[in-house]
């Protein structure tokens, strides 16, 4: 096998729950992730030479090693030495610093596309080791489908699948900065914590109609006092029968899920046919195939 192309799936946070800041600064999580049928592609083929270069159709992405693909690479390299060099092309269509996980979806479909190319053998479990090392999200991006995230992101529990649905997504042109939004968050006594248990119970009864009203993203409330416009978002998206829309991870992204899918479809054409200026995908869950 000389190359090979991986797909790698962008996810929304149904529910995002904080407990505590760690000694290490990072923050243990109690989160519901979901992937969805949105993905970039990733193709990586062998070379005899022994660099690595990585391309994308997106000219602000840096290709040296800030971009997670390549970062990916070194951390494959450093476990399992592999001779040849790279020439690795990514094609995204994932809005970038978006809340959806792009960068941390590209890491991982990088490691499983290593794995496959050079026939290392590696487990679901031991790639996801190699993930956390790039980010809090890539073990999910490994794992993918529904899961109950803890710890930073690297303990997961696997549950059933939101029921079926259609997804819109909407993200303004703002920029947030992940690591701002968690060092922002103020957990004292007021704030509201999601009830990720019951979101849980929910999921495995298959009730879109319990699971709704639970869904709550603690983030935004940092995210959302910087950026306003993130309420009107969600406010429209209800407006246009959205069951319930939301931020996803640390912004600035809003889903709005919807049982309805010719109001889905008018609530994407009215976001698209603005000039606001945003980027808007409607989409679904989405569930690897076993
Ligand atoms: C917001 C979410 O996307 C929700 O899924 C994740 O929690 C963040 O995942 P991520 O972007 O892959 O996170 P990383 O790239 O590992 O970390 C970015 C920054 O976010 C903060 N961070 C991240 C995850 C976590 N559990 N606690 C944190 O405090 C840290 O300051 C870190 O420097
Ligand atoms: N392959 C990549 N795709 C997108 N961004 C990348 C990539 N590699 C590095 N980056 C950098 O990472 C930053 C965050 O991008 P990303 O799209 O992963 O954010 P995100 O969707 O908010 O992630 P998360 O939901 O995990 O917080 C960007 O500013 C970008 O420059």
């Amino acid at each position: 096998m000389n190359s090979i192309t991986e797909k790698a799936y962008a996810k929304i946070n149904l529910g995002l729950d904080v407990i505590r800041k760690r000694p290490d600064g990072y923050h243990d999580v109690s989160m519901i992730m979901q992937t969805v049928n949105l993905h970039d592609t990733i193709s990586i083929k062998k070379t005899k030479f022994q660099s690595v270069t990585v391309r994308s159709n997106l000219y602000y992405l840096p290709t040296d090693r800030r971009n997670l693909v390549y970062k990916a690479v070194e951390v494959f390299r450093e476990h399992y030495p592999i001779r040849s060099g790279l020439n690795i092309t990514l094609n995204k269509r994932i809005p970038v610093a978006a809340g959806l996980a792009g960068g941390s979806a590209d890491a991982a479909a990088t490691l499983k596309g290593l794995n496959r190319l050079f026939q290392t053998g590696l487990s679901l479990e031991e790639l996801m080791q190699l993930g956390i090392k790039l980010g809090a999200d890539v073990p999910f991006c490994l794992m993918m489908g529904c899961a109950h995230s803890e710890g930073i992101g690297e303990i997961l529990h696997p549950l059933p699948p939101i029921p079926d649905c259609k997804i819109l997504l909407v993200k303004p042109d703002v920029s947030v900065s992940t690591k701002h939004v968690y060092e922002n968050l103020r957990l004292n006594e007021e704030i509201s914590h999601p009830d990720i248990s019951s979101m849980i119970k929910a999921l495995k009864e298959n009730n879109l109609y319990a699971l709704i009203p639970l869904m709550e993203n603690i983030l935004e409330t940092v995210t959302i006092k910087e950026h306003p416009i993130i309420e009107e978002i969600k406010g429209l998206m209800k407006s246009k029968g959205a069951l319930t829309a939301l931020m996803s991870g640390s912004g600035p992204t809003v889903y709005g899920i919807f049982d309805n899918k010719l109001k889905a479809k008018q609530a994407y054409d009215l976001f698209k046919s603005s000039d606001w200026g945003y980027q808007v995908i409607l989409t679904e869950p989405y569930s690897p195939a076993k």
